[in-house]
């Protein structure tokens, strides 16, 4: 199945480090991205990128987020407020990025808060769970309309989330107890529909590999598609195309040759 960890992805292996979490359950601290910009020294190039994570209570973002920053997984669901965390990808010896990723509540009760999150991002990862398919049918009705009221350009993930349990059913022996569950098929048919730029599944319990995968190619995917209204995207344009990396078509073009089959760019 799709969600099945690529062996052989060039990019270079995560280094991560957990800088900063903060307000499980509480007010949204929100950040001013001004500091959004490319930092030069001889040996370390910086560009910084804002993924926000949103979707559905219970889907599976947070674990997605916190198997790619901190390496662990908890089956304890803790229901989210607001939460941020940064990580470094290395990209190569030369050129990082420094990703900070939003993690939002699905809950209702912050329908009116969570705008406050996509301030300055420069991707939304919009997530759903494959043994959930009003999470998906959701993905369309509320999350969609959201996004776009406040992120109108922004370029869209959507991920499949929680995929060790649809290969799990498959091979229950129990047909009565199976419940309905989201194909591959029927995810990527909604990442088009939607217009989203990438679709990619994911077992944050089961696959390092997937998280990796789908964070890092948001990473690659949001430096090269920086918003024309930030402060230093010239700067950092320019910065990209020296160092011959233009963000979204190298992450296709990657891709593609890598034959990775837990991301499919459309
Ligand atoms: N089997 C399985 N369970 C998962 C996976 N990812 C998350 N879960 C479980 O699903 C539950 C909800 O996960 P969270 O990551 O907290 O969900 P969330 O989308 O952040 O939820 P909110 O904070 O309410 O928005 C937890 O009990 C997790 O252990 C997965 O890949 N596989």
């Amino acid at each position: 199945m799709k969600d099945q960890a690529c062996s052989d992805f060039v990019f270079m292996p995560l280094k991560s480090e957990k800088v900063s979490k903060n307000s499980r359950g509480g007010t949204p601290e929100i950040h001013s991205n001004s500091e959004t910009s490319t930092t030069e020294s001889s040996e370390d190039s910086m560009v910084r990128s804002k993924i926000v994570v949103v979707g559905d209570c219970n889907c599976g973002k947070t674990s997605l987020i916190q198997r790619y920053v901190k390496g662990d997984y908890s089956e304890e669901y803790k229901p989210t407020g607001f939460d941020t965390f940064s990580t470094t990808y290395n990209v190569s010896e030369t050129y990082k990025i420094q990703i900070t990723i939003w993690d939002t509540s699905g809950d209702a009760g912050y329908d009116r808060v969570r705008p406050l999150s996509y301030s300055e991002a420069d991707l939304v990862m919009m997530c759903f769970s494959v043994t959930d398919p009003e999470s998906m049918d959701n993905i369309v009705s509320k999350w969609l309309p959201e996004v776009r009221e406040y992120c109108p350009k922004q370029p869209i993930m959507l991920v499949g989330c929680k995929t060790d349990l649809r290969n799990e059913q498959k091979s229950s022996s129990v047909s009565s107890s199976k419940k309905q569950i989201v194909t591959y098929d029927q995810g990527l048919k909604t990442a088009k529909h939607i217009g989203a730029l990438v679709y990619s599944e994911t077992s944050a319990k089961t696959s390092l590999k997937s998280v990796s995968d789908v964070l890092e190619v948001a990473a690659l995917s949001s430096a090269g598609t920086k918003s024309t209204d930030s402060p230093n995207f010239r700067k950092q344009r320019s910065f990209i195309r020296r160092k011959r990396f233009s963000g979204v078509s190298d992450a296709k073009t990657q891709l593609r040759k890598e034959a990775v089959k837990s991301c499919v760019v459309m």
